[in-house]
């Protein structure tokens, strides 16, 4: 009977990068000063026993950094490795362990990538195992929970933090000290509770099996910098990114994206010159940047985020631009992802 059991359940692999859910700090009362990056997969799997219960779970240690020095060589790799198990008939579910300062650039990332329709869920924590209520276990928990249930198959890149389900593409971190951190403005997918999911809606963009790019065709990712404004801001730093190579330049604004009279000229200049311009906005609860308001997008061939933040709108426009340097389509996945 036992190994009957057994053999129903799942198999889930989690892929593990480092982040605070491997932190570790000199006390239990470090919950904010500790090293990231610092324990292991198998020892991170086996301070959860109730994982057995859920799953047939096995662990690899992809590489093991803080998330803030994720390079785009390590997004590749990764990638390639949620590819490789997701194309194999062992595996129903993949788990990935993540720092949370850029959980919401991988998540997306995955969910633009992927074909797959198997879960993929990317979890992290915000106080390190070490400290007093760390939350990582519990997160963990849930990442394996769902990714071995059958309802996850074919949502997208999922996020399971603080009891929620977020879709990967709308996650972001929104505050950095409180564990109730990641938030989406269109709300969660849905809760997991005691190791069962609960569903109340769908993504309604383009992801995995529906997405039009491929991991296993990109090569490399152009390289695509985001510029930060704000009152009396200069042309300096968008200037400096564009001559040091950058194909698109985000453009991280204010309020509906806007753009100061300081830095316009700058803009149309470096369109002319080939670079995309890309209008985001740094609003904290989310932007919503529509074409033509507050700037002539049309007139400047610049392209429009939407509702993507500035880091995610980069993943995206990395992405597109792996298959097209045409304004207009560019345009259209950002409307569609
Ligand atoms: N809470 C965290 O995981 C933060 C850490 N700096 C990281 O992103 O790796």
């Amino acid at each position: 009977k036992e190994a009957e059991t057994q053999t129903k359940l799942a198999n889930v692999v989690v892929l593990a990068t480092g982040g605070t859910i491997a932190g570790a700090g000199a006390s239990a009362a470090n919950s904010a000063t500790y090293q990231a990056a610092k324990v292991g997969v198998e020892q991170l799997i086996a301070g959860i026993p109730e994982l057995s219960k859920l799953a047939n779970v096995r662990g690899e240690q992809v590489m093991q950094i803080a998330s803030e020095s994720i390079t785009n060589e390590n997004l590749l790799q990764l990638g390639r490795r949620v590819a490789e198990l997701a194309d194999s008939k062992d595996v129903d579910g993949i788990v990935i362990t993540h720092g949370t300062d850029t959980l919401e650039e991988t998540a997306y990332f995955l969910n633009l990538v992927e074909k797959t329709d198997k879960p993929i869920i990317v979890v992290g924590s915000m106080r390190p195992g070490t400290a007093m209520s760390a939350d990582g276990m519990l997160n963990l928990y849930n990442a394996v929970a769902v990714a071995s249930s059958k309802e996850a198959h074919g949502k997208g890149v999922l996020v399971t933090m603080n009891d929620e389900i977020q879709s990967g593409r709308d996650v972001s971190k929104m505050i950095n000290i409180k564990t109730e951190a990641f938030k989406s403005a269109w709300g969660p997918l849905g809760m997991v509770v005691e190791g069962k999911s609960y569903w109340f809606r769908l993504p309604a963009k383009r992801h995995t099996m529906d997405s039009e790019f491929d991991i296993k065709n990109i090569k490399s990712l152009p390289d695509v910098e985001i510029a930060y404004s704000y009152g009396n801001v200069s042309d300096t730093a968008y200037k400096a990114l564009a001559q040091s190579g950058a194909k698109a330049i985000i453009h991280a604004g204010t309020g509906n994206g806007s753009v100061s009279s300081r830095v316009v000229p700058a803009l149309q200049a470096l369109r002319k010159d080939g670079v995309q311009i890309i209008r985001s906005s740094h609003v904290n609860a989310g932007g919503f940047v529509l074409r033509n308001a507050e700037q002539p997008d049309d007139k400047y061939d610049w392209v429009v985020a939407h509702d993507l933040n500035p880091q995610k709108a980069r993943i995206l426009a990395m992405v597109a631009l792996t298959k097209t340097n045409d304004s207009k389509e560019l345009q259209r996945m950002f409307w569609e992802y």
